[in-house]
């Protein structure tokens, strides 16, 4: 495909909606076509099948559910909107990806990495991520500044004790360590213009590299 497909993933509160935002901005005014996305969401269906995952009173949703709903989610945002603009050849930075299925339900759920990998390859056919920014921040740090944001609706998931969202994070570092080749990790405890600066950089290398010479950020 000609475009470059960028996802930025993490635990909760690590800073991903912010930064992504932000490179998105610095990007477009640099000329690039630009996608930014996110997942579960990002087109009507997939933002139909966000609403029924993560309504807090959906309390009785199996493990495995929760695994294929995020898995459809993602085959339909897959189909109708990544595919068509990597195809026209833009920047596609999407707020999470499969790497959040493989933490949340592959590990800390306990549905095992394997398993949620496989269905998640019927839904992708195969499509990996070129770049991978992973937000590491420590659990209490994210979850006390969304905590503080006013602004956003507590969903299910935030919902989960300590212990799950610890295990998260747990499985981000296993998945570091499985794709090392596209996931690069940054310190996302410091501040918003620190993590800016090395994820932009990260981003215009990526760019460089994928459409050559003809780059102009
Ligand atoms: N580096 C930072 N230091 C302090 N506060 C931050 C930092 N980055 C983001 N924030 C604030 O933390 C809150 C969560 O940020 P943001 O929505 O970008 O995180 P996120 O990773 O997308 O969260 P989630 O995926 O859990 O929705 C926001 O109120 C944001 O302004
Ligand atoms: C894609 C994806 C997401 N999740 C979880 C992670 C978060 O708790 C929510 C999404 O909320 P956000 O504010 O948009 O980050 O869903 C998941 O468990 N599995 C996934 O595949």
């Amino acid at each position: 495909m000609k475009g470059i497909f960028i996802t930025a993933e993490g635990p909760e509160g690590a800073g991903k909606t912010t930064i992504i935002g932000k490179i998105a901005a610095y990007l477009r005014e640099a000329g690039f076509p630009v996608v930014l996305t996110r997942e579960p969401g990002g087109i009507r269906i997939a933002e139909q099948i966000r609403s029924i995952i993560l309504s807090p009173e959906n309390t009785e949703m199996d493990a495995r559910t929760e695994a294929l709903l995020y898995a459809a989610s993602r085959r339909q945002h897959l189909a109708e909107k990544v595919i068509p603009a990597l195809e026209r050849g833009a920047i596609v930075l999407c707020d999470r990806f499969i790497d959040s299925s493989l933490a949340y339900q592959g590990y800390a759920r306990g549905i095992g990495i394997e398993e949620v990998y496989r269905i998640n390859q019927f839904a992708t056919n195969g499509l990996l991520p070129d770049l991978t920014l992973y937000f590491d921040v420590e659990v209490e740090t994210g979850l006390g500044r969304i905590a503080k944001n006013q602004n956003r609706e507590v969903n299910r998931l935030d919902l989960e004790a300590l212990e799950f969202h610890k295990k998260v994070k747990e499985g981000f570092q296993i998945l570091l360590r499985r794709f090392p080749e596209r996931m690069y990790a940054i310190d996302a405890n410091k501040d918003v213009e620190y993590i800016y600066e090395t994820a932009l950089q990260k981003v215009l290398d990526a760019v460089r590299d994928h459409f050559g010479k003809n780059f102009s950020g």
